[in-house]
């Protein structure tokens, strides 16, 4: 598939668009040996550039965490490497340290007894930030996630939604290249998680921040991200701009009406023909979804009904999904094991 494809966004004179910030080159990683041996990431290669959001996507055991953590230097792959910012994260992990923050364990990375900004000077601290600079910045953070009034307070004394927005705030603090947020929605009502993702596509696309992300709420991943590299058994079975993979499935499949009822001969035709399903009987007209194969064109349809004496009333074309994207490239739904 081509690569990816960027969305607009405001210029940045000090950041080219192409700058690469993370290279996955080739990464392997076997667990354990001989016959138990579990090859978990295997050959796995991308990059992603500066101001750019990554989803890593793939069903339960696809690899992405383990890709992650190797990237993170958390995990010693077996073979391969991995880049940021131009320093190789296993030749010098202190050196790449200064250039991620990561987001794994949800709110819980942060210190509940702490304040709100205690919790970011904590974090920013520890990257060896300069305290006056990373005021300003913090400051920003606050205001940016709305919690500028809870600044002086507890973290404990937050709301679920407020909790996860501050562990983003304390990953953000230290002001690095790159964060890796692993299911940074999970667990939030609606409003918190509609939030979130606002305010993360805000900052990639103001402050050209480089956010890699895995979530399993592909809705989630199709309004934040620029590009979704999809894992499978420990493979990229897909890299591309999230419109690009959209857009490959578009206008495959219609939701038709015709007025009454669609006698059994023309139905017959149609599943014979076509994939056909959701048939739904009306008051006064009938309803059903066609799925059109490759060498199919919706006037194949429209000529069945045309013969079966059926008046068209409307056709609609369903916008696919990101989740119909990955079900059909990795067979499996996300979240689910597939078995
Ligand atoms: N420490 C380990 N020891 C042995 N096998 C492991 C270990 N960690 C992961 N695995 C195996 O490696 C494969 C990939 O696991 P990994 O956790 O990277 O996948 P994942 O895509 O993150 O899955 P999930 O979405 O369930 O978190 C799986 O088969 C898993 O059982």
């Amino acid at each position: 598939m081509s690569q990816a494809t960027q969305r607009e966004r405001p210029p940045d004179e000090s950041a080219p668009e192409s700058e690469t910030v993370l290279a996955v080159d080739d990464l392997r990683k076997t667990y354990g040996d001989g016959e138990d041996a579990v090859q978990a990431v295997d050959g796995v290669s991308f990059e992603v550039n500066r101001g750019e959001v990554v989803g890593v996507l793939g069903p339960n055991g696809a690899g992405k965490t383990t890709t992650i953590k190797s990237v993170l230097g958390l995990v010693v792959p077996s073979s391969g490497t991995v880049e940021i910012a131009g320093v190789d994260a296993h030749e010098n992990p202190r050196g790449v340290y200064k250039h991620v923050g990561a987001m794994l364990e949800g709110a819980r990375n942060t210190y509940w007894k702490l304040t709100v900004r205690e919790n970011l000077e904590f974090f920013a601290a520890l990257g060896g930030n300069d305290p006056e600079a990373a005021r300003a910045r913090h400051d920003k953070l606050l205001d940016r996630f709305n919690l500028a009034e809870k600044a002086d307070e507890a973290v404990n004394e937050l709301s679920r939604g407020q909790k996860q927005k501050v562990s983003l705030a304390a990953t953000l603090a230290r002001g690095t290249d790159v964060v890796f947020l692993d299911e940074p929605t999970l667990g939030l009502d609606v409003e918190a998680s509609v939030e979130l993702r606002r305010e993360l596509r805000r900052l990639a696309d103001e402050e050209s921040i480089t956010v890699v992300l895995s979530s399993h709420d592909m809705d989630v991943v199709e309004q934040v991200c620029d590009r979704v590299v999809i894992l499978s058994d420990g493979e990229v079975i897909a890299d591309d701009a999230v419109e690009d993979l959209v857009g490959v499935f578009e206008t495959q499949a219609y939701q038709l009406e015709v007025e009454g009822a669609v006698s059994e001969r023309a139905r017959d035709r149609l599943e014979r023909a076509f994939i056909v399903e959701n048939w739904e009987a009306l008051a006064d007209r009938t309803r059903f979804e066609v799925t059109l194969a490759d060498d199919h064109t919706l006037y194949g349809v429209l000529d069945v009904l045309r013969d079966a004496d059926c008046t068209l009333l409307d056709v609609d074309g369903l916008e696919p999904d990101l989740e119909d994207v990955f079900l059909d490239v990795t067979g499996r739904a996300p979240g689910g094991d597939g078995e």
